[in-house]
């Protein structure tokens, strides 16, 4: 097993929590397009799959209506205008991420199926963007996870092999893009799966908080030195 050097974060649910501000933009975009708004619970169990996929669930759409488009122009011009009006570090990510940005010797990376404008949008207002050495966001390549493409693009993008990165995430479309692209896969609860979602998705490890990474990556790390030292 070879030391990850490239760890790449999911966003919503395991970086930040977002819901609040999720929430509030959809139903800013329902009450715009002349719907009524939906309760937050219901509006984040549409959350994982992209900003058009939770505004076609929201307004009881098919994906591929052309009226997505109105909800979704709402959506994301509230967003952008509100990126972090409720939206919150998920517990233990901001420490995890600072400590992880010291070692140095990681590259640090976003997959999020999030869009490009409203990524942006939290990563500035956050005023972690220059933490991350690539973020690939939703729209950037063809396929969403959990099609593996988006991780593959970033393996690409940094020229490293996908078994040298890990992808932490709190969805099973984060997990199944991981296996898929032959990446390592950590899965975090908290976020917006249930625990049995995320064990049905297998992941390589499941944490209860981002705190707990730091323990994986140095075990993972003593193993990669230990075999070497054997050899
Ligand atoms: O916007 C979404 O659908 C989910 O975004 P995520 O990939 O960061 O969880």
């Amino acid at each position: 097993m070879l030391t990850p050097t490239v760890v790449v974060f999911d966003l919503d649910g395991t970086l930040i929590d977002s819901r609040g501000d999720i929430v509030a933009a959809v139903n800013h975009a329902l009450v715009a397009t002349g719907r009524a708004p939906l309760p937050g619970q219901v509006i984040v169990r549409y959350v994982g799959d992209g900003a058009r996929a939770l505004c076609a669930r929201a307004a009881r759409l098919p994906e591929t209506s052309e009226s997505v488009e109105d909800v979704l122009r709402h959506f994301l011009d509230y967003y952008a205008r509100h990126p972090l009006d409720f939206t919150r570090w998920m517990p233990g990510a901001q420490e995890m991420l600072e400590r992880l940005s010291d070692l140095g010797d990681l590259a640090l990376c976003v997959c999020t199926n999030k869009p490009r404008s409203t990524t942006d949008a939290v990563l500035a207002a956050l005023g972690v963007g220059a933490r991350f050495r690539a973020v690939v966001a939703g729209g950037d390549v063809a396929a969403k996870k959990p099609d593996p493409a988006p991780l593959l693009h970033l393996a690409a993008r940094l020229g490293v092999q996908p078994h040298k990165m890990v992808m932490v995430g709190d969805g099973p479309q984060d997990i199944e893009c991981a296996r898929r692209a032959g990446a390592r896969s950590i899965a975090v609860l908290g976020g917006f799966a249930s625990q049995d979602e995320l064990l049905d998705a297998r992941p390589d490890v499941l944490l209860r908080t981002l705190g707990e990474l730091w323990d994986v990556l140095r075990r993972w790390r003593d193993a990669t030195v230990r075999l070497s030292t054997v050899r």
